[in-house]
């Protein structure tokens, strides 16, 4: 026999026992598991389903209402018969659905009004368990029961024990159900609610990925019946229930279910668009409660940062300094992420350094830049600077096409001299005539392009380049900018510095120079750039292209001397707190200064040894201080007076009355000490105690060339000219040449040349015939270049290394006044070298008073300074000859080639 299936109204009896469900609906179809504890409803179980002989009956479950109103339908009719088993309450006709039958139901009170709804649903029990409690022995039964099909109630009856009702079945049969599924509405019906079903389980099965079976019900389950198993599993309220369980009609009960699962889905669909918020909300009020946590942890371990404070006060900066709107995009995206970090995370730090950089850096902030007054700038000039009237006037002329057109591309002015000759402080003196502020980029020795331009921030350590450090330095974007030794950049495998400078120089890049660190683009346009350099021989053609080169010879001993009294002393003494009253520098003690203690183009040492007198007075003063103090000390009694002659020692004759020991004692002692301090008379002794011995003393020349075989060359160095003193020596041996004096091979070569060009000549020279022969044969020469630590290298030493050879071979002195410079050839041509003017202010500097040079190097004196020609004697040469005849002192063996 096939198995009874829900709905399968066959097996009802006409009476069945009623379970009372309270405020409860239960469906065909649901499951549901109850408790029964009430009396009544413990015996239901126990006579209906505990036997054994009665498993599978059904019972009738009937919903139960508390306390509702009293219907108004005036149709409702309440029946109830006393019988001896209790009261027969009397259902309407089965026509009359929807009413209620009511009952008296007393409990203590005896007044609840109660009421049985006239449909139900019968069922069976799927499981049931018995529980006696242990002390008091009351029995209850956990039941699991399944809704089987609808009924309705013809007439309740109370027995003493429990309720039963005859009963009349509603849900239709088989062949009733198969006629009704043919109308179209309940096709149309039944589509719909299987269509919103599925809807709702495949939104429950992405939640819970467990509805798999459910999914296989709903396609092979008939629409009234799922309907009835939907409903039962939602919460909805008693009334819908129990209109589902009064809607035997399919049509009502399909619709019914479409509203119910409809609005079910709806509500999943707007509940999860709320939680999704409320989530977010929540993480955010979860982190808030981390910071709060976190700072609370901190202030417990005394570490009390306020970074987040920080953060916002950073971000307000930023706000502030008017960055243009890409820079600023990109820095909100930085503090986003600054903000989703913690202090102690890797990256904080750097994110900061960076982000800090950026609103420290002068995006609107110019100095404001005042109307150019041309006089009042060559005055400016005048009195920092003594002499430089070629580079003044270019100066004003520079400054004059500012004024005119203020952004005027005119090329980059480049001062280029050798050290202490004051291209700094004239660059300085530009800003001070432009009005704007000055800083200062040392270049010198910068081999890494990522110096100027930054590295990128993907390196550990990374900083901005020195261009963008500076402008962040002096807090402008219009600054003068002072590019220091810019001929010292040199390229390496970390790239070319000079290209990086290309870019900052040129007018049509330099709007949006890309610093690699910075990594947006910052405008350099409006910085004026000021360079330097020692020599523009180095320098990549390129960038020399886009600079005009200024020159600033050596100072002449006499403009030495003028700087040194006219701007030195002056400054120096008042960058030491005291004035001319303290110390005496005359003009000879300056000379002196200038000949005997320094051999420089500039005026950096003579500036150093000023500041070593100065530093020597001031402690002249302090002491003069200190006594004055410890005799004032010495007399208690006169605290407030010392009276002329009464005082010890120097006191006595200050003829000082007043003792000064307020709040700015300190100062008004000075000034009072300072009156009458014994300035420092600076003469030979003082230079002596002071800057030591001479370094020089002008004999050196006479003294070194008083020996056959040593002759005075003039040689270039990137810091200038210097003066240099070739040794020959000969000696038993196998005719060959040794070179001392760390040379590089052209400078070898030249000596190779002057000892080739000497013994072809011997007898020409007419050197002595046993030497000239030895010279030849059996004799070693050695050439030595002292300042042994120096490397020298160039040609310009060929002529002095043929007359440092002439004088060895014809035991004759070179003379002691004169020096010379020039290459040489094999055939004796004297050509010309580089560097003249440095090199005869060398040899003025050293006191030489003769310079022999090559003929063609004629147009270079030129430049040579007027007053420095006045004072010395150049000669000039064609032929070796010609510089040989010149350099002895007792006449040379040979004539000289060419009429000077
Ligand atoms: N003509 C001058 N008049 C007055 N002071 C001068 C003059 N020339 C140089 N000085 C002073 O000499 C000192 C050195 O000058 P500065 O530093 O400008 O030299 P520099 O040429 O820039 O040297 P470097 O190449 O080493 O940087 C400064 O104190 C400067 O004021």
């Amino acid at each position: 026999m096939a198995e009874a299936q829900v709905g399968d109204t066959s097996a009802l009896p006409p009476v069945l026992a009623i379970l009372p469900f309270r405020n409860k609906v239960l469906l065909p179809g649901a499951i549901v598991k109850i408790r029964v504890n009430v009396p009544a409803s413990v015996r239901l179980i126990e006579q209906e389903l505990w036997q054994k002989e009665n498993k599978g009956r059904f019972i009738g479950v009937l919903p139960l209402h508390d306390r509702l109103e009293q219907p108004k339908s005036s149709g409702s009719s309440i029946s109830t018969t006393p019988s001896p088993q209790g009261t027969v309450i009397k259902a309407p006709g089965e026509k009359e659905r929807g009413e209620i039958i009511l009952s008296l139901h007393s409990n203590k009170n005896g007044d609840d009004l109660i009421q049985w709804h006239p449909r139900g649903v019968a069922a069976r029990a799927l499981e049931l368990e018995q529980k006696i409690e242990k002390y008091t022995g009351r029995v209850s039964y956990i039941v699991m029961l399944e809704g089987w099909c609808r009924f309705g109630v013809q007439e309740l009856i109370s027995t003493s024990s429990y309720k039963s009702a005859r009963i009349t079945q509603l849900d239709r049969n088989e062949a009733e159900i198969e006629q009704a599924e043919k109308d179209p509405e309940v096709q149309v019906l039944s589509r719909q609610f299987k269509a919103v079903a599925g809807e709702l389980i495949s939104l429950l099965e992405q939640k819970q990925k467990s509805f798999g079976r459910t999914k296989v019900i709903l396609e092979s389950w008939p629409a009234y019946r799922l309907a009835d198993v939907f409903v039962a599993n939602f919460e909805v309220s008693f009334e819908e229930r129990l209109f589902m369980l009064d809607a035997v009609d399919l049509r009502q009960r399909l619709s019914k279910a479409t509203e119910i699962v409809t609005r079910h889905l709806q509500t999943i669909k707007v509940a999860e668009k709320i939680s999704s918020k409320v989530d977010g909300q929540l993480s955010k009020t979860q982190k808030e409660i981390l910071r709060h946590q976190i700072r609370a942890i901190k202030e417990e371990l005394g570490e009390n940062d306020d970074d987040e404070d920080d953060v916002v006060a950073l971000e307000r900066k930023m706000q502030s300094v008017g960055m243009p709107p890409n820079v600023w995009k990109h820095a909100q995206r930085e503090l986003r992420r600054l903000r989703k970090m913690q202090p102690q995370q890797p990256g904080y730090g750097s994110s900061r350094t960076y982000l800090e950089l950026l609103a420290e850096l002068p995006w609107q902030v110019a100095s404001e830049e005042r109307e150019i007054d041309l006089v009042a700038a060559q005055e400016q000039l005048d009195s920092e600077h003594y002499g430089l009237s070629k580079v003044k006037k270019r100066i004003i002329e520079y400054l004059a096409v500012r004024k005119l057109k203020p952004d005027a591309r005119g090329p980059v002015l480049c001062f280029v001299g050798p050290p202490g000759v004051g291209k700094t402080s004239l660059a300085s003196s530009i800003a001070g005539a432009l009005g704007r502020k000055f800083i200062r980029l040392s270049l010198g020795g910068v081999k890494d392009e990522a110096d100027i331009r930054g590295h990128r921030r993907t390196y550990i350590g990374s900083m901005p380049g020195r261009l963008i450090d500076g402008i962040k330095r002096v807090g402008v974007n219009n600054p003068v900018m002072l590019l220091d030794e810019i001929d010292k950049t040199g390229s390496d495998v970390r790239g070319d510095p000079a290209s990086a400078l290309l870019e900052v120089l040129d007018p049509e890049q330099n709007k949006t120079f890309n610093d690699h660190y910075l990594n947006v683009p910052f405008d350099v346009s409006k910085v004026v750039f000021v360079a330097t350099a020692n020599r523009v021989q180095t320098m990549p053609a390129p960038l020399l292209d886009r600079m005009e080169v200024i020159e600033l010879p050596g100072y002449t001993s006499e403009e030495k001397l003028r700087i040194a009294m006219r701007h030195l002393i002056p400054r120096v003494l008042d960058q030491h707190g005291i004035t001319d009253q303290h110390v005496q520098i005359s003009e000879s003690m300056v000379e002196l200064m200038i000949s005997r203690y320094t051999r420089e183009a500039g005026v950096r040492n003579l500036e150093r040894h000023i500041a070593a007198l100065a530093r020597a007075a001031a402690v002249k003063l302090t002491e003069k201080l200190q006594v004055e103090r410890v005799a004032r000390d010495m007399q208690p009694d006169a605290p407030q007076v010392i009276d002329q002659g009464q005082g010890p020692g120097g006191i006595a004759d200050s003829g000082e009355v007043e003792l000064v020991v307020e709040v700015d004692g300190h100062a008004r002692e000075v000034a009072h000490a300072s009156v009458h301090a014994e300035p420092l008379l600076v003469d030979e002794a003082v230079l002596e105690v002071v800057l030591g011995p001479p370094k020089f003393d002008g004999k050196e020349a006479a003294e070194r060339v008083a020996i056959p075989g040593v002759a005075v060359g003039l040689v270039w160095t990137a810091v200038g000219g210097e003066v240099q003193f070739v040794e020959a020596t000969a000696m038993l041996g196998k005719g060959e040449l040794h070179l001392t004096g760390q040379l590089g091979d052209v400078i070898k070569e030249s000596a190779q040349i002057a000892l080739t060009w000497v013994r072809a000549r011997a007898a020409e020279l007419k050197l002595p015939e046993a030497e000239a022969g030895n010279l030849m044969k059996d004799r070693d020469v050695h050439i030595h270049f002292p300042a042994g630590a120096v490397p020298k290298d160039g040609p310009s030493a060929g002529v002095t290394l043929v007359t440092a050879l002439v004088s060895l071979f014809g035991k004759k002195c070179v003379r002691a006044d004169t020096a010379m410079t020039g290459e040489m050839t094999l055939r004796g041509l004297v050509l010309p070298v580089g560097g003249v003017k440095d090199k005869i202010l060398a040899a003025h500097r050293c006191g030489l008073k003769r310079v022999i040079l090559p003929d063609r190097n004629r147009k270079d004196l030129q430049e040579v300074p007027p007053a420095i020609l006045a004072n010395m004697e150049i000669l000039l040469a064609k032929r070796m000859e010609d510089v040989l005849h010149h350099a002895f002192e007792t006449g040379c063996p040979l004539k000289p080639a060419s009429r000077l």
